[in-house]
C-alpha cells in the first residue's frame, strides 16, 4: 500500500496483485511485471476509482456514487458500477481486485467508504447537474424546478404586499401577538419564513428580545431594509438568509412566530418547514405561533358550478375545429377540469351537512405525518340533495398565555387571500335529508412543494334496510392541489358583505372587479409558481 490514507480528494493509491475485468472479452490478468494500482481521486478531485491493469493500458473508470464494492475472500473484492441510466446501451461493469495481504484489502474497503461518504456529503454534482449528496432536507424532498419559482415568487416585493394587504390575516397575526405580549416581552424569537420581516418586528414591538428572521428567498434583503428602516426595532431582529432547514442559530428560541399556511392548510408544504423549524430551533416547552391548524371539510351542493366545470370541456367537443375532429380528446379534458380544486368564497349555504374537522398540532406532530394525510369522512346530510363534491377551509390557533387567537378561512367568515378550496366530483351522488355520508380524503405530498388529492364520498344506505349498512351510491375523484381553478369571476353575492366590513379603508365601489381585472388576475395566477399565495394578487386589483 503507498499513499496516505484519510485525505480528502487528494489520490490515494493502492498496488494489487491483479485486476481482472468481468464478463468482458478483453477479461484478463496481467502478466507483466508493473504493479496494477487502484487509485482514488483524479487530478481532478473527481470522486472516482481508477485501475490501472498495465502501465501502458488505459485506466478502467468507476465512478464511486454509482459503484458498489463486495468482499469475495480476505484478500479478494470485487467492483460493481451500475450502467449509465442516461445512455443507450450502456451496461453495468464489474472488476475482481486481488490484494497483496489482508490489511490491504481492509485498507482499500475504508477508503473506498470513506471517500463514498465525503462525496456524498460534499455534494458532489451529478453528470446531470442534480446534486448528488444528503443535501438538506428541503433539497432532498422538492424537486429544484419547483423550490426555484417558489423562492422566485416571495423573492418578490408585489407578492408579500399582497399577503400584507389581506388585513384579515395580517390583522389577526398582530392582534394575537399584542394581545400576548407576555409571551414575547424579553423572549428569543425565530420568524419561520420572515419574508418581508412583517412577524418579525410585531415580535419585537411586543417586546422580544431578539427576533432570528430566517428566509430563504431574496426578500431577505428586503426585510433588512425594511428592519433598518425602523430603527427602534431594528437592533433586536437579525435577519438570516438560508432555508430553516439549513442555517444555523446562535441560540435556541422560546416561541416561534411563522405563516406557513397554504390553500387548505397544507399546499406549499411549508408547514413541514415549521415543524423542522421547531424541532432544530425551539426551547422544550416553547411556545407556537400558530399552535394548531384544522382543516373543516363538509359536502356540498352547487349545481351552477357543476355545470360550469363540465362545460369548461365543451370546446373539445368540436368536431370541425379548422377541419380537425377534436372529440378524441373530450374525455381527458373532461377530467382534466375535474382535477382542478376550484378556489372561490363561496355561500355557507350550499353546505348539505354540518362540517367535521382534522386538527394538526404543530406542537407535537412528525414532519413525515404531513407526507400523508389521510381523513376519514363522516356527515349526516341536514337536506335532500345532489352533492357535488366536498368544500374545504381551514383555521389556525394563537394558543398565547392571554388571549387565544383563531385565524378561519371558513365560508361565510371574512374573506381572506386563502379563499375556500372545492372539491368537485364528475358523479355527483344524491341523498335525502338525515341520510348518512361517509368517505375518504385522502392527501399525499408530491415533489412540486403540493398533494395529489384522492376524494371518495359515498351515500349510504337509507331508510328500510340502513341497518345492514351498505353504499347506495359512491363517487371519487383525484385532484391535484398545485393546479386549483380560481374561480374569482363568479359574482360572489354573500361574503361581500362580509369584505366591505373588513377593509373600512376602502370605498364600496373599490370592492368591484372588473372583468378586464379579473382576466389579467387570473392569467396572472394562472402562472405563479406557487397555488398557495397568488390569490393575494387579485388585492391588487380590488
Ligand atoms: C407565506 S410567506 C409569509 C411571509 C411573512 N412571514 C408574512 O407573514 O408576511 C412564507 C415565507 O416563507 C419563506 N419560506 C418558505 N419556506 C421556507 C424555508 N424552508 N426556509 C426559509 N424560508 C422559507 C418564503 O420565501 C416566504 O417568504
Amino acid at each position: 500500500m503507498e499513499g496516505s490514507l484519510g485525505q480528502k480528494h487528494k489520490p490515494q493509491e493502492f498496488n494489487l496483485v491483479s485486476i481482472s475485468e468481468l464478463a468482458s472479452s478483453s477479461s484478463s490478468s496481467s502478466s507483466s511485471s508493473a504493479p496494477e494500482v487502484a487509485r482514488f481521486g483524479g487530478d481532478s478531485g473527481a470522486a472516482e476509482l481508477r485501475l490501472r491493469q498495465e502501465a501502458d493500458s488505459d485506466d478502467i473508470s468507476f465512478d464511486l456514487r454509482t459503484t458498489q464494492i463486495f468482499r469475495l475472500s480476505p484478500v479478494q473484492s470485487v467492483c460493481i458500477s451500475e450502467g449509465d441510466a442516461g445512455k443507450e446501451k450502456s451496461h453495468s461493469r464489474g472488476v475482481t481486485l486481488l490484494f497483496r495481504n489482508e490489511e490491504e484489502c481492509s485498507a482499500f474497503h475504508s477508503a473506498f467508504d470513506k471517500r463514498k461518504k465525503d462525496d456524498i456529503v460534499q455534494g458532489t454534482r451529478l453528470p446531470n447537474g442534480a446534486i448528488s449528496s444528503l443535501k438538506s432536507r428541503f433539497d432532498d424532498k422538492i424537486e429544484s424546478s419547483s423550490s426555484k419559482m417558489y423562492f422566485h415568487y416571495y423573492g418578490q416585493l408585489l407578492h408579500q404586499q399582497n399577503m400584507l394587504q389581506d388585513y384579515v390575516r395580517t390583522g389577526t397575526y398582530y392582534a394575537a401577538v399584542m394581545e400576548n405580549r407576555a409571551d414575547f416581552t424579553g423572549r428569543v424569537v425565530v420568524d419561520v419564513g420572515a419574508g418581508s420581516g412583517i412577524l418579525s418586528l410585531f415580535a419585537a414591538q411586543a417586546g422580544a428580545k431578539h427576533v432570528y428572521a430566517v428566509e430563504a428567498s431574496e426578500m431577505a434583503e428586503y426585510a433588512r431594509i425594511l428592519i433598518s428602516g425602523n430603527p427602534a426595532l431594528s437592533e433586536r431582529i437579525t435577519v438570516i438568509k438560508g432555508k430553516v432547514e439549513d442555517v444555523e442559530l446562535p441560540e435556541k428560541a422560546d416561541i416561534l412566530i411563522s405563516e406557513p399556511m397554504g390553500t387548505l392548510l397544507v399546499n406549499e408544504r411549508m408547514l413541514e418547514s415549521y415543524v423542522i423549524a421547531r424541532d432544530r430551533f425551539l426551547n422544550p416547552n416553547g411556545k407556537m405561533f400558530p399552535t394548531i391548524g384544522r382543516i373543516h371539510m363538509a359536502p356540498f351542493s352547487d349545481e351552477y358550478l357543476f355545470v360550469e366545470v363540465a362545460n369548461k370541456a365543451l370546446f373539445w367537443q368540436q368536431q370541425n375545429y379548422y377541419g380537425v375532429d377534436l372529440t378524441a380528446l373530450h374525455g381527458s379534458a373532461f377530467q382534466g377540469y375535474f382535477s382542478q380544486p376550484v378556489v372561490d368564497a363561496f355561500d355557507p349555504r350550499l353546505l348539505v351537512a354540518a362540517s367535521m374537522s382534522h386538527v394538526l398540532d404543530f406542537t407535537n406532530i412528525k414532519e413525515e405525518e404531513l407526507y400523508d394525510i389521510d381523513i376519514p369522512l363522516k356527515f349526516v346530510a341536514t337536506v335532500g340533495a345532489r352533492i357535488h363534491g366536498l368544500a374545504c377551509w381551514f383555521d389556525v390557533l394563537f394558543n398565547g398565555s392571554t388571549v387565544q387567537r383563531w385565524l378561519t378561512t371558513a365560508p361565510g367568515a371574512p374573506t381572506t387571500h386563502w379563499y375556500q378550496l372545492r372539491c368537485v366530483l364528475s358523479q355527483p351522488i344524491y341523498v335525502m335529508a338525515g341520510q348518512e355520508i361517509t368517505g375518504r380524503l385522502h392527501m399525499v405530498s408530491h415533489s412540486a412543494q403540493s398533494y395529489t388529492i384522492y376524494l371518495t364520498l359515498s351515500a349510504k344506505m337509507w331508510g328500510p334496510g340502513a341497518e345492514q349498512g351498505g353504499i347506495l351510491q359512491s363517487s371519487s375523484c383525484k385532484l391535484d392541489l398545485k393546479e386549483p381553478y380560481y374561480r374569482m369571476s363568479q359574482p360572489q353575492a354573500y361574503p361581500v358583505a362580509q369584505d366591505q366590513q373588513q377593509h373600512p379603508l376602502m370605498q364600496p365601489q373599490d370592492l368591484s372587479i372588473q372583468p378586464q381585472d379579473l382576466e389579467d388576475a387570473d392569467l396572472m395566477l394562472q402562472a405563479s409558481p406557487n397555488s398557495g399565495a397568488p390569490l393575494n394578487s387579485l388585492i391588487d386589483n380590488i
